[in-house]
């Protein structure tokens, strides 16, 4: 497991717990020293017993070196020059996890898309973790599920065959693209609740933007070539919802921050722990603008991020831009759905199939 922050040393014990042989790598080597000798990582899960078989080491080639599966667990900005440490010491049949929820500034690409590209190993040989997984919550034990998404379905089942215990359960899909942009998107709603909880607006202005922000998640990803059924599932719906609810969060907090009123660089200085939003709401928009799809939620994020717009005035589930819109494109703008219909496509499949009797092959 490469990261041994909140998320890097829970998954640690989620796969030890499942019975694997997990060594963590840590930057710092006084991190390490603790997880190995006393089985704790104080400064991201206080109070958690990790388990005695978990191991740690400060030394990447040590870690990666004779392992099956590589996990990588740190910022996403961060990845690409650690990958280039880890390249000359990877075995040639060894499966690189991403769990992480970010893309990389610059490039707009996907942390699967970075792996591919640093390590130069085919997609096969790449998996995604993602879901509702809130890392302290897990740490104490607390059951959850995940979504593990591979272009190979085989790739997918070894991995969540290792992320499986009595209080972890792994489901498996092929829809790589979805089950990231999942993860990333929902980070950049549940900044825009926590902006609104800062703020002190209530349950309904809440509700409308976590309703209108699975809509414009589901319809930036499906541009990218996602299944609709992933962003209803647990690593779009899921994680939204947990994401958006949970105080936990540091997307939710560091929104409710920039709410109450503080900087951007305050509330930077302030976050002691990664919160990925911030970082993925420049390339997600980038991205949003070449393949043509409206974000007004992100979009009102980002200004309120660069302090050009008011964290009160944030009602982007309710604007109208009447002047920059065609008269005759008006009545589709505001159906609910966009007239893209890919929310409602995926719950009348589903429900179809259901009325027929004919069971759907397992996803998530
Ligand atoms: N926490 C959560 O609940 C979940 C997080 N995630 C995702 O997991 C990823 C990691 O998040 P999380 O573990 O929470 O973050 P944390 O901030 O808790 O930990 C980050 C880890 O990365 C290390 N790190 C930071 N910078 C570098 C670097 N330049 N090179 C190598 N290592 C570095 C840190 O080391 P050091 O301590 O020395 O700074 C630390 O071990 C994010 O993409 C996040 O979205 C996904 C699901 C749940
Ligand atoms: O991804 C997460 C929960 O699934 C963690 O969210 P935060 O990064 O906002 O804490």
């Amino acid at each position: 497991m490469l990261g041994a922050g909140s998320w890097g040393t829970t998954f640690g014990k989620i796969l030890a717990d499942g019975g694997s042989q997990v060594t963590m790598w840590a930057r710092r080597d006084d991190v390490a020293t603790q997880i190995r000798e006393r089985h704790r990582n104080s400064e991201y899960l206080p109070n958690i017993a990790l388990p005695a078989s978990m191991t740690a080491t400060s030394d990447l080639r040590h870690a990666v070196s004779g392992a099956d599966v590589v996990f990588v667990s740190v910022p996403s900005q961060t990845l690409r020059p650690l990958l280039a440490d880890v390249k000359p010491h990877l075995k040639t049949t060894t499966i690189v996890v991403s769990l992480m929820k970010g893309v990389e500034k610059g490039t707009g690409l996907r942390m699967s898309q970075v792996i591919a590209e640093a390590l130069e190993i085919a997609p096969e040989r790449i998996a995604v973790a993602s879901g509702p997984n809130l890392a302290v919550e897990i740490a104490r034990e607390q059951p959850t599920a995940a979504v593990v998404s591979s272009v190979s379905l085989e790739t997918a089942q070894k991995v969540a065959r290792r992320a499986r215990n009595g209080y972890f359960r792994s489901f498996v899909n092929t829809d790589v693209t979805g089950t990231e942009f999942g993860g990333v998107l929902k980070n950049l709603i549940a900044v825009a609740i926590g902006i609104v909880d800062g703020v002190g607006y209530g349950e309904n202005t809440k509700a409308s933007i976590i309703t209108r922000g699975l809509v414009e998640m589901t319809d930036f990803a499906v541009a990218h070539g996602a299944q609709p059924e992933t962003l209803s599932g647990l690593a779009g719906l899921g994680d939204l919802i947990a994401t958006c609810q949970s105080p936990l969060s540091r997307n939710n907090t560091a929104g409710r921050l920039l709410g109450e009123g503080y900087s951007l660089t305050a509330v930077t200085k302030q976050m002691q722990q990664t919160a990925e939003g911030l970082a993925s709401v420049a390339p997600v928009l980038e991205l949003a603008k070449k393949i043509g799809v409206d974000m007004p939620i992100v979009e009102q994020v980002s200004r309120v991020v660069a302090g050009t717009l008011e964290p009160r005035d944030i009602a982007p589930h309710l604007t109208t831009d009447e002047s920059d819109t065609p008269q005759g494109e008006r009545t589709q703008d505001d159906r609910e759905d966009d007239g893209r219909g890919a929310v409602r496509g995926a719950f009348k499949r589903a429900l179809d199939q259901f009325r027929n009797g004919g069971r759907r092959p397992r996803r998530d």
